[in-house]
């Protein structure tokens, strides 16, 4: 208690905080709690599963309290399955306040997030895109008067990759007032820092953890050198090891598209593994239930894209397998990072091919560490080897062949529907109507 009573914190949120079984404050809440309470910008970049989220929080709630009105804050995140999670964080700690958040995130009602917006929630947890459509289209609400502003997971909301935030952020940022306190926190700060600077604009309080190695020292981090053509039946001997030494672990494997994540879905199905998908072509509810699903260990086995890759907290997860080696090193780190979170250990392990090992070399580079190969039984995947070529082939065949539903059309399609259906079997689907063969393959990755 004393730890967080130094930092300049109330009681009652410390009491808060002891009941979420945060008992003394963690590095990067340590030292970004008192700069912010002050009135300072901050840069928080710290491991991930370090805190990050509750060094934010802590403060504003403090802040929010003493002086408490709507709308007090702002937090952008990239992914909607974020900002409900960091909304979860501010109830939990914000419950004495009576807080009241709104989450505005694509795939959701837009009226009834329009009007939650009128009735001035003292936090708004946003997506950047939603919110953005919702300055542009309503003047029911005002955020003229923002304390906070707070960028999680801040390099990937100005980076300019496959999703540029570039445009919605100029427009939500001519929507919030210039004197305000900006808070930006993530696991990889450093290539984006000018970005950065220009967005936290008052000589910002810049924290980083000392540490060399930019992984938790609690995760094992190991690759396994596999030909590309027997990678699954590695997946698969992986997945069948785990579920027979430690049934209550949790695994995510990463994929690199939404078409891999879905086929891999199908196929580890096929051997009775308790797996689920989660990737961007899945509607929103399917998305919220196979999070859900998962994080209760309804499913064990979660088979995601990056739409997984940050922030998200899930304590069970004991197991990362990436299908496929990340591209760049930043999202090799927080991938991994969903296991070995607060202080819990966690193991990593890598698929490369021989297509991959330069970057393997690079991760280890930025990592500043050493992956170590992970010992198989090469005997045991040969044994299985073509069972699962021929059932990935045939699930290959199930989601390009051309639609052709004879079944109920919800029970059949619940899970594929997004992901397969071309625009005009969409359509069909939407009107209840059976889509006949239409010849259509997939439309997109
Ligand atoms: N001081 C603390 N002591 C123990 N547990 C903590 C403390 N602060 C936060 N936690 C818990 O640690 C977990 C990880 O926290 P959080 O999600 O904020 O990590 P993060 O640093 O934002 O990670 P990422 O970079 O992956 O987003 C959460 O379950 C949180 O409740």
């Amino acid at each position: 208690m004393d730890g967080f009573m130094k930092l300049g914190l109330s009681r009652w949120l410390i009491e808060q905080c002891m009941q979420m079984g945060i008992r003394k404050p963690s590095p990067v809440q340590e030292n970004c709690i008192p700069p912010i309470l002050e009135g300072r910008d901050c840069m928080g970049c710290a491991k991930t599963g370090s805190g990050k989220t509750a060094a934010f929080v802590l403060p504003i709630l403090q802040k929010l309290s003493e002086d408490p009105y709507g709308i007090f804050c702002l937090v952008l995140t990239p992914t909607r399955e974020l900002a409900y999670q960091i909304a979860e964080q501010f109830r939990v700690l914000g419950k004495p306040l009576g807080l009241k958040d709104c989450i505005i995130v694509g795939g959701m009602d837009m009226v009834s997030q329009a009007l939650e917006l009128s009735k001035k929630p003292h936090v708004v947890i946003a997506t950047p895109g939603r919110l953005a459509d919702h300055i542009r289209s309503s003047n029911t609400f005002s955020m003229k008067r923002i304390k906070f502003l707070v960028m999680d997971e801040a390099d990937r909301l100005l980076e300019q990759g496959c999703t540029d935030f570039t445009e919605e952020l100029q427009v939500i940022l001519g929507a919030i007032p210039a004197k305000r306190q900006t808070l930006l926190f993530s696991a990889t700060l450093t290539d984006t820092l000018q970005e950065l600077k220009s967005v936290a604009m008052n000589k910002p309080f810049f924290w980083e953890s000392t540490s060399e190695v930019k992984t938790v020292e609690q995760l094992d981090q190991k690759y396994l050198l596999v030909p590309e053509k027997v990678k699954d039946a590695y997946l698969v001997h992986l997945i069948q090891k785990f579920q027979d030494e430690h049934e209550d672990w949790s695994i995510i494997i990463f994929t690199s598209t939404c078409k891999d994540c879905q086929i891999l879905n199908m196929m580890l199905r096929r051997f009775n593994f308790p797996s689920i998908a989660l990737h961007s072509m899945m509607k929103q509810k399917e998305r919220f239930a196979a999070l859900g699903r998962f994080k209760s260990s309804f499913y064990k086995i979660l088979i995601a894209t990056d739409l997984a890759s940050r922030g998200l907290d899930i304590p069970t997860v004991q197991v990362v397998i990436n299908h496929n080696t990340p591209g760049l090193p930043k999202i090799y780190i927080h991938r991994v990072g969903r296991t070995a979170r607060a202080g819990r250990s966690g193991l990593a392990i890598t698929l490369v091919t021989q297509y991959d090992i330069h970057l393997v070399h690079s991760i280890e580079e930025q990592i500043k560490m050493k992956l170590i190969e992970y010992a198989v039984k090469e005997s045991e995947v040969l044994n299985i080897l073509t069972q699962v070529n021929v059932t990935r082939r045939a699930c290959e065949i199930v989601s390009i062949r051309p639609h052709v539903y004879y079944g109920n059309v919800d029970q059949d399609l619940a899970t594929t529907r997004s992901f397969v259906l071309c625009t005009v079997c969409n359509a069909l689907v939407q009107a209840n109507i059976r889509p006949v063969s239409t010849g259509c393959t997939y439309s997109r990755a």
